[in-house]
């Protein structure tokens, strides 16, 4: 046999303002949002109540004071059932009740029999922060001196925002934000230490944290509540209010890149660079009169040597040994100085290395009677003849094959096929 209700039993649940008399195991929770002006108190109501969301310009276009009313839940069946929650197991109606900014109205009417207080600032405002302290705290805890409250920064979104664009599409008469009047996360985080309260940031435009805010409002309301009624067995699993993991800012979008049309006619194909002594940076002088225009970028990529000599810092009297002798000149001079300054160890790996860019037409290959075309390196015997057994001059023949360098009037040409090349 069922056992009877106690009358007193049922009189006190039905004057329980902490239930939900449509479902009896639904505890309801009374929320006040409260903050300065402007400060996104309304919206962050409406993206919980009505699942409200808005981008950054419908949002910044259109802020008038307003009091979300607290009647919506009476009237719109939707947001009544979008109130309904089921937090570490406990079934709830969470009741928000939004509030005037305006610090010299009176909010007395909100705050009565509230669970716990959402104390909002905007991260663009740090005047909006300054009061939590000296205004908002003591007046929260004058009214309801033992509801738990959370900290929430708003408008987080403000903080990895295009703030030009920004300002420029608030309404004409708004205060412009400025960069240096955002808040780090740290500024709300070091005000809500020193109140010993939690701390949440939020974006409506992001839809960040919202849920967040709540949740963990709850959790502190209903911890709060088990203090108060420590004989509510279901309240067992409540967590306290919980730590928020980090925003992930958006990226931003990727650079526009912008492929030119290929060349319409002859003139403007990409070999006639290779071409045009113009567009050369290297001229190469060839038994002191044939000039071959060359580019440093192909003769590097097509052989280490022209890679390392193109390294080597030439000074002013190596630029005149270029003019006057030749690349292989200086090449010369670039060893001699380093040389005379008791860099012979790097100066004769060099020349070993440099060895083959003079070139020489004289060579005849041995039994061969060809004559065929060769490089020369135009050292001074004075030098290398205390090293080893390197002769004076060098002349090294050149061959077509692979991994050779092919020089002579028809260099820059064979230099286009190179890897890395046009
Ligand atoms: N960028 C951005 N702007 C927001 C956000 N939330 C609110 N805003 C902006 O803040 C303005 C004020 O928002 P409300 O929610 O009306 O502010 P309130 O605190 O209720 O203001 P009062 O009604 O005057 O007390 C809006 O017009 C938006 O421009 C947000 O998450 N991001």
């Amino acid at each position: 046999m069922a056992r009877e209700m106690p009358v007193w039993r049922v009189r006190s649940q039905l004057m329980d303002s902490d239930m939900d008399y449509e479902r009896p195991n639904v505890e309801t929770i009374k929320c006040v949002v409260v903050g300065d002006n402007a400060v996104g108190k309304t919206r962050l109501i409406c993206a919980r109540a009505c699942n409200a969301t808005l981008t950054q310009y419908q949002l910044l276009a259109t802020h008038v004071p307003t009091v979300w009313a607290i009647d919506q839940y009476r009237v719109c069946q939707e947001v009544l059932e979008r109130s309904r929650d089921v937090v570490d197991d406990v079934s709830v109606s969470l009741r928000l009740w939004d509030t005037f900014g305006d610090h010299h109205k009176d909010r007395r009417f909100a705050y009565g029999r509230s669970d716990v207080v959402v104390l909002c600032f905007s991260i663009a405002n740090p005047n909006s922060l300054h009061h939590v302290k000296t205004m908002w705290y003591p007046e929260i805890k004058h009214f309801c001196p033992r509801a738990p409250v959370i900290l929430v920064g708003c408008q987080l979104d403000l903080r990895y925002a295009d703030l030009e664009a920004v300002n420029r599409a608030r309404r004409p008469l708004a205060r412009p934000i400025k960069p240096n009047e955002i808040l780090p996360p740290e500024k709300g985080r070091e005000v809500a230490k020193e109140l010993g309260i939690p701390y949440y940031e939020t974006s409506v435009v992001a839809q960040f944290g919202i849920k967040d805010v709540f949740d963990n409002a709850i959790r502190a309301a209903l911890i709060s509540r088990r203090h108060l009624q420590f004989w509510k067995s279901h309240l067992r699993n409540v967590q306290r209010p919980l730590l928020q993991a980090p925003f992930l800012p958006p990226k931003p979008p990727p650079p526009i890149i912008i492929v030119p049309d290929p060349p319409s006619n002859n003139e403007e194909r990409p070999a006639h660079l290779l071409e045009d002594p113009l567009c050369a940076d290297v001229i190469l002088v060839l038994q002191e009169k044939i000039k071959i225009y060359a580019h440093k970028i192909y003769l590097s990529t097509s052989s280490s040597k022209f890679y390392d000599l193109f390294l080597m810092d030439l000074g002013e009297e190596d630029q005149h040994s270029v003019a006057g002798h030749g690349f292989a000149g200086a090449v010369t001079t670039a060893a001699e100085r380093m040389l005379h300054q008791e860099e012979r160890h790097h100066a004769r790996d060099f020349l070993l290395r440099a060895a083959s860019f003079d070139i020489c037409e004289s060579a005849e290959e041995a039994g061969s009677g060809q004559r065929k075309p060769c490089l020369r390196a135009s050292t001074s015997d004075g030098i290398l003849r205390g090293n080893r057994s390197f002769p004076g001059r060098a002349e090294v023949p050149v061959h077509g094959g692979a991994g050779r360098e092919r020089a002579g009037p028809h260099a820059h040409r064979s230099h286009r096929g190179a890897p890395g090349g046009v």
